[in-house]
């Protein structure tokens, strides 16, 4: 694939441009250990290095083309170096522009949110397809083009991968895509470009705010992917949360609301839960669905109001969605033979743990205990830790705390971290068990016929990061495994 300079530059800010003639770019990438002499090189300011700094090691590698925000004091005579204000947001235009805007030619619907983003857009995708229609999904998870799998890296790739990726869905026919929208993303402008059909937002509660700093700045990405959608596109917005409507207030979009508790385009009603799924009222139908708990209750509406924002029939969109299965890793239920129930889910937030607890405690039996294993990420928002382990004490009988991803951490201190969110009196519940297989193994032990063990943090990972090396590992492989051992 090769596309003209001048034609990737097509509406970006150009401030400056040294040699202004044309040549032809086979990629563009934005690390230099990938630019040759066909690439143009992107230089960016990171987290931990500034991109600039590569430029001469570039040039010297035969690159032609560099787009950066300063220009370097000394290059070769031909080479062609281009001038922006902001190298993350010229990336979002070029990459567009490269790949011939694949965006323009899917319906796009973002969700953004803290938690439920994975749901929302899996169950989105799964929806659409089970109609009949060809789709992409790019995920925490997976990405798909149609039923083709993907390995996913982030939650949101890169502006050249998710471009790309897109022009593949494009080329397989795909009519819509789903796409979770990250708040990483939106700072480094990752998304810069697309056009959407449409924006979702689940919710807003704590979590990275090692990167955001405040929870107003966290608050404030969020809200900046509401801020450039077009008025062409719709903005759905959960009423129910406190910052739901701040979402919407710059937005250009149309906008519209779902709603469990009040008010709203799409309302909804919880009839009756139990482990095995719920009985909800969606838009006055009643309709048996495979999911549990209200924050599922919540993904499942907003699920229905994009999809009837896209177009689709309500009555099909309400019998789709009785047929939809619980995405990976989130609230997987697996039954030992004598009887306990282990429910590996991916709720690494203080309000996911939170949900997922009370969901718990609402369909279990005064006799029935709940046995909880989590853990924190390393290298991630350490001021969740105290918060998640109360959350986890106050809930549960007895609570494991262990590893989750320590990356390049000391397992121990963050354990001590989250010890440090349970009160003396509550100590008495709590075990800790640095290797999280021993942990798991642990919950299975101490639980009797009929208890539950709650294990949070992983999902559907199948990996633990330790002192940066990242080995096989599956909770669910796990408890299936001391399950067959009874
Ligand atoms: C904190 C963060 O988001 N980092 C992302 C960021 O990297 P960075 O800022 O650290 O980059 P850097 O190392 O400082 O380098 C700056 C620039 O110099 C370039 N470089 C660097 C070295 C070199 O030798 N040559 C060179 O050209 C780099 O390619 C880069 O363009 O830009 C990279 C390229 O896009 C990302 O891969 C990287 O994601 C890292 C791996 C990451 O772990 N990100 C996580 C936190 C993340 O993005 N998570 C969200 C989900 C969060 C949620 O659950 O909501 C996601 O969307 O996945
Ligand atoms: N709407 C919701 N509100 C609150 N918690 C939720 C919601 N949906 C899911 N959860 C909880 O959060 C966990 C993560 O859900 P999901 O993977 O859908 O979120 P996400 O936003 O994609 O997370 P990430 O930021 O890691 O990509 C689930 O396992 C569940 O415990
Ligand atoms: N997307 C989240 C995933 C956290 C999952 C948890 N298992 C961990 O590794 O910390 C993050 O990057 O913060
Ligand atoms: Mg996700």
């Amino acid at each position: 694939m090769k596309q003209k300079l001048s034609d990737i530059l097509k509406g970006v800010g150009v401030i400056e441009q040294v040699n202004a003639t044309d040549c032809e770019v086979e990629q563009i990438v934005f690390d230099s250990r990938k630019a040759n002499g066909n690439t143009l090189f992107v230089a960016m300011k990171g987290t931990v290095v500034d991109g600039h700094q590569f430029i001469p090691q570039v040039l010297e590698a035969g690159c032609k083309c560099v787009v950066c925000e300063v220009i370097p004091a000394e290059y070769p005579a031909d080479a062609m170096i281009v001038k922006v204000d902001d190298s993350s947001v010229a990336l979002g235009h070029m990459a567009a522009n490269f790949y011939d805007n694949p965006s323009d030619k899917l319906k796009l619907v973002g969700v953004t949110g803290t938690n439920g983003k994975t749901t929302t857009a899996t169950l989105l995708y799964h929806l659409v397809m089970s109609m009949g229609y060809k789709a992409g999904l790019f995920s925490t998870v997976a990405n798909f083009i149609g039923k083709a799998r993907l390995d996913a890296t982030h939650t949101t790739p890169d502006a050249v991968t998710l471009n790309k990726t897109m022009s593949e869905m494009v080329e397989a026919g795909c009519e819509y895509c789903f796409m979770e929208v990250s708040s990483h993303a939106l700072v480094q402008n990752r998304v810069t470009g697309l056009k959407f059909a449409g924006g979702l937002f689940t919710n807003i509660t704590h979590d990275h705010l090692d990167y955001h700093g405040t929870f107003k700045e966290y608050i404030a990405a969020k809200k900046s992917f509401f801020d450039g959608l077009s008025k062409q596109a719709f903005a759905l917005t959960n009423a129910d949360d406190k910052n739901g409507q701040v979402m919407l207030q710059n937005t250009a979009a149309q906008t519209y609301t779902y709603s469990l508790k009040g008010m709203g385009n799409y309302k909804g009603r919880i009839i009756e839960s139990m482990f095995e799924g719920m009985q909800l009222e969606i838009d006055g139908q009643e309709i048996w669905t495979q999911f549990v708990g209200h924050f599922n209750a919540q993904n499942l509406l907003l699920v229905y109001g994009a999809a009837c924002l896209l177009g689709f029939e309500k009555e099909d969109v309400q019998v789709a969605i009785s047929q939809l299965n619980p995405v990976d890793g989130r609230f997987e239920t697996m039954r030992s033979k004598s009887g306990k129930t282990a429910i590996v889910d991916y709720a690494h937030t203080p309000d996911a743990l939170k949900n997922v607890i009370e969901t718990i405690n609402l369909v279990r039996q005064p006799s029935q205990q709940l046995v909880t294993v989590v853990g924190a990420g390393g290298d991630r928002d350490p001021m969740k830790r105290p918060e998640m382990a109360k959350e986890a004490v106050g809930g549960s009988s007895k609570v494991i705390l262990t590893s989750d991803n320590p990356r390049s951490e000391e397992p121990e201190a963050i354990i001590e971290q989250m010890m440090e969110g349970v009160s003396f009196k509550e100590r008495i519940k709590v075990l800790s068990i640095v290797n999280r297989r021993e942990a798991i193994r642990t919950a299975c032990m101490v639980a009797g016929p009929g208890d539950i063990i709650l294990i949070a943090g992983k999902g559907h990972e199948t990996y633990q990061e330790i002192k940066g090396v990242r080995s096989h590992f599956d909770d669910r492989e796990i408890v299936r495994e001391v399950f067959n051992e009874e």
